[in-house]
């Protein structure tokens, strides 16, 4: 029971930006994983989602693999993107009804926990409500309501405090939180390690396509020189030097 990367090169047609990624995330652990723009975060999700055609290497989850059986695979998994998507046709109550069959979640249960996350963001009197009505930041929190909602085994995040005041950030990282309790697996794409750190325990650096170091903020720290007294955001600059001596 894990979710394991194991040699994964890809990127978009022609062009190889994933070279030779491993992870593996354990059931009870999230992982955030940092990097520079450009570094390859994303394109690693959208391998994950089987969203573009990886060139070696195999993705699986909890023993399934994701070229074999994305189906299975994919039902295992739910994804909050940075931008959100949403039916505009759809109301918050149809999209989380949509969920409910996606996932084939028993409908009574998961209202309920449908109605306490909507409480949680201050959405339960918008169940009616149209995502044109919604703000950017009430969009996220939609996402993030109806990712819970799936109870999946992985979840995937990409960027998760872009556009949610502290209150939001705080309830979303509290939801974290209980997803690793419960020993579901997290992989989180960040640039806000402060934040982050609070939800996850594992960190590992991508640069330039590549997983440079993976280990707790304080052994990434280590491994690339900062004191004690540095901003871990000083990272960023030191990513920033290695890639302009690698160009
Ligand atoms: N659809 C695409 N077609 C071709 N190249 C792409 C495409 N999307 C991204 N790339 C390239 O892949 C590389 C990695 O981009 P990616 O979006 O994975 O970075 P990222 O680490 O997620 O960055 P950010 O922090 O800005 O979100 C970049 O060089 C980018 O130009």
């Amino acid at each position: 029971m894990a979710l394991k990367i194991e040699h994964l090169s890809g990127g978009y047609a022609g062009t190889t930006v994933i070279k030779d990624v491993n992870l593996t995330i354990e059931p009870g652990q999230a992982l955030g994983l940092i990097g520079l723009n450009g570094a390859g975060k994303s394109t690693t999700i959208k391998h994950l989602l089987g969203l573009i055609r990886m060139q070696k290497g195999t993705i699986s989850l909890n023993g399934v693999q994701l070229m074999q059986n994305p189906t299975k695979f994919k039902q295992m998994v739910a994804y909050i993107p940075e931008t959100p998507i949403l039916y505009p046709e759809l109301t918050l109550k149809e999209h989380i009804e949509l969920v409910m069959l996606t996932y084939g979640l028993d409908k009574e249960k998961a209202w309920v926990r449908a109605h306490e996350l909507c409480k949680m963001f201050r959405l339960d009197n918008k169940l009616d409500w149209l995502p044109i009505n919604f703000s950017k930041g009430m969009k996220q929190k939609v996402m993030i309501v109806t990712s819970f909602l799936a109870d999946s085994d992985l979840l995937v995040i990409d960027e998760p405090f872009t556009g949610l005041d502290p209150l939001a950030v705080a309830n979303f990282i509290d939801l974290i939180k209980q997803a690793v309790s419960q020993k579901k697996m997290v992989l989180m794409t960040t640039h806000v390690l402060a934040q982050a750190q609070e939800a996850v325990q594992k960190f590992a650096v991508l640069n330039n396509g590549t997983i440079e170091v993976e280990g707790s903020l304080e052994q990434i720290r280590k491994h690339y020189g900062l004191s004690d007294s540095d901003s871990i955001d000083r990272l960023y600059q030191i990513l920033n030097q290695e890639q302009l001596h690698h160009e």
